[in-house]
């Protein structure tokens, strides 16, 4: 598999060199320019039912720490979807410090971090391989986090990072912990577009779901996610350990797509 990154030559710029879709005219993250947005009052309810009984297993793949969930039973339809999807996994984008990390802007403005809960097309497609390269093919939930008070559902996650810090470090997680509670309180309000996957290959399969309200976490827990290592040894030179951070897409031409709000 071809290497890539965040920074030099394996870097954002150069990812449509090996990764050709990373060129396309849906690429993702975008600013949402809210003042060009546009309310679609045809939108059904959200649906997110997720049950707390998944086991699933944390892992660090070098670019993020990514929750894998194994339960047919996590699934969002409803809002913008025509389908039934099935979440996959779920990760997050952050900085080096509280002031970027974020891979979607609202207004230029950039936040702390972003999570996002990634979810397949169980109706059209027979698996998440097959549905990542398809149009319709995944759903992201996503939410914008900020620094403020301290979030006790994030703890439930934190918690295993000291089994992850290193990559291709899996931690099993079982106790009863609903992914859900990650969400913002509001989740009526969103904006919704047609973009793409934010890493390579880049495949332009990917219906984000934005939730206007922000998250909380505390700044310590924020630097918890900072505390994941790039590598599996120690860097040669400086014998330092090379954290994990500013792991967020540069923002993407919209190429006249429009961003359509739930709300007025
Ligand atoms: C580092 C690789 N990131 C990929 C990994 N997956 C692709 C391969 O899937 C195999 C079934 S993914 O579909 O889970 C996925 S979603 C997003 S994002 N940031 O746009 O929400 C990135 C990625
Ligand atoms: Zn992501």
């Amino acid at each position: 598999p071809v290497a890539w990154g965040y920074e030099g030559d394996i870097g954002p710029c150069n990812w449509h060199k090996y990764f050709p879709k990373a060129g396309g005219k849906r690429q993702s993250p975008i600013d949402i320019d809210t003042s060009a947005t546009q309310y679609d009052g045809s939108f059904k309810p959200l649906r997110i039912h997720y049950d707390s009984h998944m086991c699933s297993s944390l892992t660090n793949n070098g670019h993020t720490f990514c929750m894998s969930v194994n339960s047919d039973q996590c699934n969002l339809s409803g809002g913008p979807l025509e389908d039934k999807y099935r979440l996959l996994q779920f990760h997050c984008h952050w900085g080096s410090d509280d002031t970027k990390g974020s891979e979607h802007t609202v207004d230029g403005h950039q936040y702390a971090a972003e999570l996002h809960l990634v979810h397949w097309n169980t109706d059209k497609f027979k698996s998440a391989d097959e549905a990542i390269e398809k149009n319709q093919g995944i759903a992201v939930l996503t939410a914008f986090i900020k620094a403020g008070k301290e979030h006790r559902g994030w703890n439930h996650v934190l918690s295993h990072f000291k089994d992850i810090k290193k990559v291709q470090g899996t931690s099993t997680v079982n106790e009863d912990f609903n992914p859900k509670c990650l969400l913002p309180e509001n989740q009526t309000d969103y904006w919704t577009y047609e973009g793409s996957l934010t890493t390579p290959p880049c495949h332009e399969s990917v219906r984000f779901i934005i939730f206007k309200e922000v998250v909380e976490v505390s700044s310590e827990q924020l630097a918890q996610f900072r505390s994941l290592c790039v590598c599996s040894s120690r860097k040669r030179d400086t014998g330092e350990d090379e954290h994990l951070v500013d792991n967020f897409r540069p923002i993407q031409p919209l190429n006249g797509r429009v961003v359509k709000a739930s709300f007025q």
